[in-house]
């Protein structure tokens, strides 16, 4: 547990990356996320799996402190995240809809939000350079973004949200809307941000992507997680199919949720 006090926006180097116990959202009589446990160590990736309505968008809001917790508590980059203003300057978020500027350019929109995050001018236009390239923006970095496509805007919501190099990245659904090459492109982006100790929380229905990059996956479903471990622990727990195969597994485990929450062990 990081010593560090509510008012110190520094990262501790001892805790984990994101640490939930407890961790719950009740909108009414609904239960969005249950009593959540999460322990995801520095610079690795966590896929984070589950059908629609399973509490994978509540969960990531509740880590990146848009919405407060009913109940439990949750520390990233070991700061409460009750605290925004410690918590913030740590993370990044690729939210389902990126919070973009229509009328702004690539680079424009960009420089702002390397503007709100305090980057110097010339490490920030480095790095802007650098990532539009990367993602084989830079022709059209200077139109506008309402002339850009679903897969142009998705690549500048990831650009945004990696771009202050936060200790934790969540990235919801990344590869949306991005042709195989730009996919390929994201895929091996993140496999970099990891090997540069970044730790990614990565939410996707594409299992193969979580399949490649995840180190650990967690299953959720109807706000519990249901499954945890590697993908190969994962995939060996299919009873069917004979490929062992990480669909397999995930549509065995999300079945029956009332099957699964009963008979399925946490840690796998
Ligand atoms: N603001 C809200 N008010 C009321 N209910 C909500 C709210 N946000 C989410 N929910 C409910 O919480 C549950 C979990 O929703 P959530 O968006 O977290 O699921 P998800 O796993 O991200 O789904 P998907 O894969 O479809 O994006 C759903 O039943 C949803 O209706």
């Amino acid at each position: 547990m990081s010593p560090a006090s509510p008012a110190d926006s520094s990262i501790s180097t001892s805790a984990p990356a994101i640490e939930a116990r407890g961790l719950t959202k009740r909108y009414g009589d609904e239960t969005a996320v249950s009593d959540l446990d999460l322990e995801i160590a520095r610079g690795t990736v966590y896929g984070f799996l589950g059908p629609n309505g399973a509490g994978k968008t509540t969960t990531m809001r509740m880590l990146t402190t848009l919405t407060r917790p009913t109940s439990g508590t949750a520390r990233v980059a070991g700061h409460d995240v009750t605290d925004r203003n410690a918590v913030t300057p740590h993370i990044g978020y690729l939210p389902e809809e990126p919070p973009i500027y229509d009328e702004l350019s690539g680079r424009e929109q960009l420089e702002y939000v390397a503007g709100l995050r305090n980057l110097p001018k010339a490490e920030a236009s480095d790095r802007i350079e650098s990532l539009l390239e990367r993602f084989d923006l830079l022709e059209d970095a200077d139109k506008r973004i309402d002339a850009y496509s679903k897969g142009m805007r998705q690549k500048v919501g990831v650009i945004q949200a990696v771009l202050h190099e936060p200790a934790v990245a969540f990235l919801d659904e990344p590869t949306s809307g991005l042709d195989p090459r730009a996919a390929r492109t994201m895929r091996d982006t993140i496999a970099d941000l990891a090997d540069q100790e970044m730790t990614i929380f990565l939410s996707t229905h594409i299992l193969s992507v979580v399949d490649e990059l995840a180190d650990t996956i967690g299953v959720l479903h109807e706000g519990t997680l249901v499954a945890e471990g590697d993908p190969e622990t994962l995939k060996s727990r299919a009873e069917t199919g004979e490929s062992g195969s990480l669909e397999d597994a995930f549509l065995e485990i999300t079945d029956d949720s009332e099957a699964a929450v009963r008979g399925t062990e946490k840690r796998v």
